[in-house]
């Protein structure tokens, strides 16, 4: 180490570094010259090698693929870089699917990326190699892998907390980004399924329903996505259960899509009349992904789904009726089949009367949760003015009293009142007219 006082003049070191650059030229021309090329070939790998052995850092290859699959850590970490992306950065790459709905912005080869973790500086370069697959048509492939370069010290740190961090890290980045899809039962598609992107507008914030039920559904879905190991050490398929009724027109379908946005987990709509057998059920089931909300919707008129007390008494045996769909099916492959391969999974079942529901899909545990959608309440009428007019409750005081009071005497569904609230853009004619239309269903 050299003190300040002790460090040479600045002259110095310009006039010794002078000569070093000279030296090394000097050596350079005289080894070229002098020196077979093989021989410079093997010096200066050689010296690399010295150079690689002296340096105190370390580096990671990930691959883009171990041959066959892709490999999702050079997946993760392409994920997780692009949100790295600094002044610096010179180079990235945009791209975009036909189905999603943004671009996605990576960095480009050679583009040198630092992170640092727990004060632990990280350098990150994309590289590509070119490979001859096949040497009679000189068709050549790409491979890309990431180097990740630190000091060696750390290398316990990086491998055990960084790169798990940069899994974790990019599951979120995806999660933020997904599009969620709506998709219907198609046998010409793949896996049985087609599927549109779910444009359905629906959030919590735009349901009218009752607070106190609403807060607790949020809270049952946060508490049923976090609790994974949970369910693992309880034995339990992780999988929920909800069962929405009510009238028509009074949000299921809503609060299905709501879920399905606040949590981003893509929508299966089994439409039961287009199954005609328990093989093709299952088949669909095992068609759908993990993340995943499926709804039947209407199962009390849905065709072939019968009471169980029927099936029992051998109502409508025929010879193919081992095949036909039950609800006792539907429910064999939720408690069974479904278990062993799914995580993530929701289920909901929505009815206009329950009191039709066989007994044995109400009982405790297969559906986990009844939830009531009912008439428009005030709350509710509330919400949908805020959300239709984009009134509060203190800017017109006395009409929202009005309603309230009109509210309590009549069964109007929010549908209904969404109906009403849509008819003008005059705020003030818009709510006297849905007070008249309220005193007409009064009477
Ligand atoms: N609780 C609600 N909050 C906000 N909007 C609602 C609500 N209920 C109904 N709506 C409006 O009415 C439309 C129809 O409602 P939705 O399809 O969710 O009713 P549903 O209960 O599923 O009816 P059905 O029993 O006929 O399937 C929705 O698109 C929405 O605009
Ligand atoms: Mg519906």
């Amino acid at each position: 180490m050299y003190s300040q006082e002790s460090l040479p003049p600045p002259k110095a070191i310009l006039t010794a570094a002078a000569s070093l650059t000279a030296s090394a030229l000097l050596f350079q021309t005289i080894a070229s010259t002098l020196l077979p090329s093989d021989l410079q070939t093997h010096l200066s790998s050689s010296l690399k090698t010295l150079f690689k052995r002296l340096s105190p850092h370390l580096t990671i290859v990930i691959p883009d693929s171990d041959g066959l699959t892709p490999n999702h850590l050079f997946q993760a970490s392409n994920l997780f870089l692009s949100t790295k992306l600094s002044p610096s950065t010179h180079r990235i790459k945009a791209t975009k699917l036909e189905t999603e709905q943004t671009f996605t912005i990576t960095i480009d080869t050679n583009q040198l990326i630092t992170d640092t973790f727990q004060t632990i500086p990280c350098k990150w370069i994309l590289q590509t190699e070119h490979v001859e697959v096949n040497q009679t048509s000189n068709a050549r492939s790409e491979h890309k892998f990431f180097e990740l370069t630190f000091h060696k010290k750390h290398k316990e740190t990086i491998i055990t907390k960084y790169l798990p961090y940069i899994l974790n890290k990019a599951k979120e980045i995806k999660e933020a980004n997904k599009t969620v899809k709506l998709h219907t039962v198609d046998y010409n598609g793949t896996d049985y399924w087609s599927s549109v992107v779910l444009n359905h507008p629906a959030t919590f914030e735009t349901l009218a329903m009752n607070e106190k039920m609403k807060g607790e559904i949020l809270e049952d879905v946060n508490l049923f996505v976090r609790r994974k190991e949970y369910y693992r050490r309880v034995g339990r398929a992780w999988k929920r259960g909800y069962l929405f009724y009510g009238p028509p027109g009074t949000g299921k379908s809503s609060l299905v899509a709501a879920m399905a946005n606040y949590l981003k987990f893509d929508v299966y709509d089994l439409d039961l009349r287009e199954v005609q057998c328990n093989s093709d059920l299952r088949r669909l089931l095992i068609g759908t992904k993990n993340r995943s909300i499926v709804v039947i919707e209407d199962i009390d008129c849905n065709v072939g789904v019968q009471s169980r007390e029927v099936e029992k008494e051998g109502i409508d045996r025929d010879a193919d009726s081992e095949d036909k769909i039950t609800l006792s099916g539907i429910l064999n492959f939720i408690d069974g089949l479904w278990s062993g391969c799914g995580d993530e999974r929701i289920i909901v079942f929505t009815t206009n009367h329950r009191e039709r529901l066989d007994p044995a899909l109400l009982r405790p545990g297969r559906m986990d949760v009844h939830v009531e959608m009912s008439y428009c309440t005030y709350d509710g009428f509330k919400v949908l003015a805020s959300t239709y007019l984009q009134v509060k409750e203190d800017e017109k005081l006395r009409t929202f009293e009005v309603v309230k009071e009109a509210l309590k005497k009549i069964k109007v569904t929010p549908a209904e009142i969404a109906g009403e609230l849509m008819k003008g853009e005059d705020v003030e004619i818009v709510l006297q007219n849905l007070i008249q239309w309220l005193k007409m269903k009064a009477e």
